[in-house]
């Protein structure tokens, strides 16, 4: 019998009845006010930061809630599974952690406590090339749990030739292609409060310890670690790739590659021509194009260009179990979720992340239940209703 994710309210509810409550709350979107409240202004200011006014982000959560749930009746949904297939891979619901660099900044337990959160839920875990701790290390925590490799792709091919073979050694399985930030995008939040994490050091620990970057330095880190920061700013990004440079990436990665932050269907179509297995279409949150399109509003459209030749991943807005239901009716086949499991780690370290993806899949199987599917295979865009709201 699948497991049924629903099951940890009784958990809760069991709990309460000795006095325990969740630590955190399980409407997760309060998350970020309580963030906002109990962490220091700089480091919550660059997580919740956006690009410009912020009206992307804003966009994301208006193209989901303005799609309404059509729930359907009298279909047996008393047994449940949530397990998807996603790039070979079977996962135990449609779910993985967004690669999200410098969470150091949010708690310093950092990156290995979102993995092995992650790890110990079942779900994949996408380490940021920006991490604050370095690609080994994360793996180790992780035991042999299912982990992908971020990669920013940067000005230094041996940089990244050096981080795909040390991704590949840790047991890093798919490579995900952030393909949205060759440069960081105009955040007011951040420039108003001048906090930028890398000048103090913070996301650069896959740089510091790599042979190939070393190798780009006039002096050690230790002895100048402000130029090695402005070295690590100079070549984190590349806004000279195009397609054809694929090529190079294919060449030295053997397993599965993913093109995040897709939103053009032209786009999901030149990256299923380049031979890639799959896209995020993402807006990376918000936080590199203020106006443009919510990432909702452009899945449709990329499922409907490439969703048979690709796995089509979704991530920027998803906040709640009924978020991601919604990303699967629009064509998703998995979501990645992204600022609520760093505000749960900023707040309760790895419990917090824990606590996160239980009572979003809790609350996607729920929904599922209580709609009609006892899958999410099963669901499609006639279980939406778009509304003008
Ligand atoms: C603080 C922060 C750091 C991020 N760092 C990365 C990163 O290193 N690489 C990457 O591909 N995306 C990064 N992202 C984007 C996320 O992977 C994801 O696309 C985004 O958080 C989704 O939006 P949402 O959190 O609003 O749902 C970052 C996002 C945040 C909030
Ligand atoms: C070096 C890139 C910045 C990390 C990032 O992706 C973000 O802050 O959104």
């Amino acid at each position: 019998m699948a497991k049924h994710w629903g099951d940890f309210q009784y958990e809760i509810y069991l709990n309460g009845m000795t006095g325990a409550v969740p630590r955190l709350p399980t409407d997760l979107t309060r998350l970020e006010e309580l963030a906002e409240h109990r962490l220091g202004p700089g480091p919550v200011g660059y997580v919740a930061g956006c690009a410009g006014d912020g009206s992307t982000a804003r966009a994301n959560r208006a193209a989901l809630a303005r799609r309404r749930i059509v729930p359907r009746m009298l279909r047996d949904v008393h047994e449940r599974d949530l397990t998807v297939e996603v790039l070979g891979r079977v996962l135990p619901a449609p779910l993985a952690l967004a690669p999200v660099g410098v969470l150091s900044i949010m708690h310093p337990d950092a990156e290995p406590a979102a993995a092995r959160a992650a790890a110990a839920q079942g779900v994949p875990y996408i380490l940021s090339s920006a991490s604050s701790t370095p690609m080994e290390q994360v793996a180790e925590a992780m035991g042999d749990a299912e982990r992908w490799f971020q990669l920013y792709w940067g000005k230094d091919r041996e940089v990244t030739r050096s981080f795909l073979a040390r991704a590949r050694a840790a047991g890093f399985s798919v490579l995900v292609v952030t393909l949205d930030t060759p440069l960081l995008s105009w955040r007011p939040r951040d420039l108003d409060q001048a906090y930028l994490p890398f000048l103090h050091g913070v996301g650069t620990a896959n740089y510091f310890t790599d042979p190939a970057f070393r190798a780009g330095l006039a002096k050690p880190v230790q002895e100048d670690p402000n130029a090695a920061v402005l070295h690590f700013l100079g070549l984190f990004g590349d806004a000279g790739h195009t397609w054809p440079d694929l090529a190079f990436l294919r060449e030295h990665w053997d397993g599965p590659i993913v093109l995040k932050g897709i939103l053009h269907p032209d786009d999901a179509r030149l990256a299923a021509d380049a031979g890639v297995d799959g896209v995020v279409v993402s807006n990376h949150g918000g936080r590199q194009v203020a106006g443009s399109v919510a990432a909702a509003d452009a899945l449709p459209r990329v499922a409907e260009a490439v969703g048979d030749r690709l796995a089509v991943l979704f991530d920027s807005g998803v906040r709640t179990g009924d978020d991601a239901f919604k990303a699967l009716a629009l064509g998703a086949r998995a979501v990645l979720l992204g600022r609520p499991y760093v505000y749960g780690l900023g707040l309760d370290g790895q419990a917090g992340v824990e606590h996160v993806i239980r009572s979003l899949l809790a609350e996607l199987d729920l929904t599922l239940a209580l709609s009609g599917h006892a899958t999410p295979l099963t669901v499609t865009a006639s279980d939406l209703l778009e509304t003008g709201a």
